[in-house]
């Protein structure tokens, strides 16, 4: 029976999954998932350092015409303390003196002769001084297990001498289809066969989200070539197959899963497009068996197999964000059931696809994000606040705006 949206969504979120992990270099690490927390080993910065090329001063000799007793580089390990009415010529990122209470910013000083310097402008006791710990301290939380890495994560794990890092294994997904009308883009087709655009699909998809992929072919519509692709894939995490799930004479899905000994998650969602989503497992791989129809199966993945995948990722994040924004004209729904809609959101407005037919292909390459209608609803009017869904979100556009806030 089908189950409604939330109950799918809770059957996925709450699978207790064993993920096993591995530990590489953190250069290969990017969009991998840690499978560790992260604590720094050391302060950062590590000592206390100038933020300033200049002079580093004692703050209470401000005033007096100050001596120039040495000069510290970045990189030296220079002890030296100021003497009273002293200064140290200092250069950006150099360890200053321990007793130095201010650095004086080069271009606010003023040369005089007898190697002394005088002091031009206001100064602040502590100012462009960069304290050890002051952006990280020791054994500080860096990194959640479930955290994704990516470029601001290996920036912290780079800055602490970290080379390598434990990370989940990608999942590995194997994706399948059946269909005697079903040919590959590479193969020849007659006029009564279509291309089988949803295997390619997925397999881009899954890839995109992080997975290991395999595409093991096509199965004819009976039981035996359907079970013998199964049974070839059972090493696997995730199987992904669409169609052959509904009522028709040749779609055999079902019954070869069913004896292999499937376990039903869910058979059916109360959503449109997608009802004929199947979802269980056959020994310890998992099985989502997508509709047949194109944009309803591309849907259907984005609501429910991403988080599935963020699952098998390792990934903290499994709940679906959304952005407010407004919706772009009035438009009206028929009742009673949860409705996935296609479109395009330009950073104010939403606008639904005018084209979004289950079957059709073209509609996702122009659409960036979806909205998940309530069924209660019938009438959604122009400038409601909506709650968006990103599908593809790289978030540049072919228009120029003015990305200023202003007052
Ligand atoms: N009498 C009924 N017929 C149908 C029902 C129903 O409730 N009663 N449900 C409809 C809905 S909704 C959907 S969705 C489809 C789902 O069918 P299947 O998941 O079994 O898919 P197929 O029948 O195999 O194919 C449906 C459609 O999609 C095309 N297709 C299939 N695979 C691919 C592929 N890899 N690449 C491109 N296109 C594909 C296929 O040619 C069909 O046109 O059932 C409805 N029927
Ligand atoms: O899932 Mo079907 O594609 O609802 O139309």
């Amino acid at each position: 029976m089908a189950i409604n949206v939330q109950t799918a969504v809770d059957i996925i979120s709450n699978l207790t999954l064993s993920l096993n992990f591995e530990i590489i270099p953190i250069e290969n690490a990017t969009s991998r998932i840690c499978a560790q927390d992260v604590f720094a080993t050391s302060f950062l910065p590590k000592f206390n350092n100038s933020a300033m090329d200049g002079y580093a001063i004692i703050y209470e000799d401000k005033n007096s015409e100050l001596e120039i007793i040495d000069i510290i580089f970045a990189g030296d390990n220079n002890d030296k303390l100021l003497e009273k009415n002293s200064c140290i010529k200092i250069m950006t990122g150099a360890k200053i003196p321990e007793n130095s209470t201010a650095i004086i910013p080069k271009e606010d000083i003023e040369e005089l002769n007898d190697n002394k310097i005088k002091i031009l402008k206001n100064v602040k006791e502590f100012q462009h001084i960069r304290y050890i710990g002051e952006d990280i301290k020791q054994n500080e939380l860096l990194i959640n297990i479930g955290d994704e890495i990516n470029f601001s994560k290996i920036a912290l794990l780079a800055s602490q001498g970290i080379s390598h890092i434990k990370v989940y294994k990608k999942p590995k997904v194997t994706i399948f289809t059946s269909g005697e009308e079903l040919k590959l883009h590479y193969e020849k087709i007659e006029s009564f066969q279509i291309y089988n655009s949803n295997t390619p699909t997925f397999i881009s998809r899954t890839q995109e989200l992080g997975c290991d992929v395999t595409f093991i072919g096509q199965a004819k519509d009976t039981i035996e070539a359907i079970k013998e692709l199964v049974n070839n894939s059972l090493d696997a995490d995730l199987i992904i197959t669409s169609g052959g799930v509904s009522v028709g004479d040749a779609d055999f899905t079902k019954e070869a899963f069913y004896e292999l000994g499937f376990e039903t998650l869910f058979d059916g969602i109360n959503v449109k497009p997608g009802k004929p989503t199947v979802f269980g497992k056959i020994k310890d791989t998992y099985i989502l068996n997508l509709p047949g129809n194109p944009l309803a199966s591309a849907l259907i993945f984005e609501m429910f197999g991403k988080i599935l995948i963020q699952k098998f990722l390792g990934s903290k994040n499994i709940h679906q964000n959304f952005i407010l924004g407004k919706i772009k004209d009035t438009f009206c729904t028929k009742k009673g059931k949860t409705t996935i809609i296609p479109g395009f959101f330009d950073g104010e407005f939403f606008e639904v696809s005018q084209k979004r037919s289950p079957g059709m292909v073209s509609i996702l390459s122009s659409c960036n994000s979806m909205i998940i209608i309530d069924d209660e609803v019938e009438t959604l009017k122009k400038d409601n606040l909506i709650k968006i869904l990103p599908i593809n979100w790289k978030f540049f556009s072919d228009i120029k705006k003015d990305f200023l806030t202003h007052e």
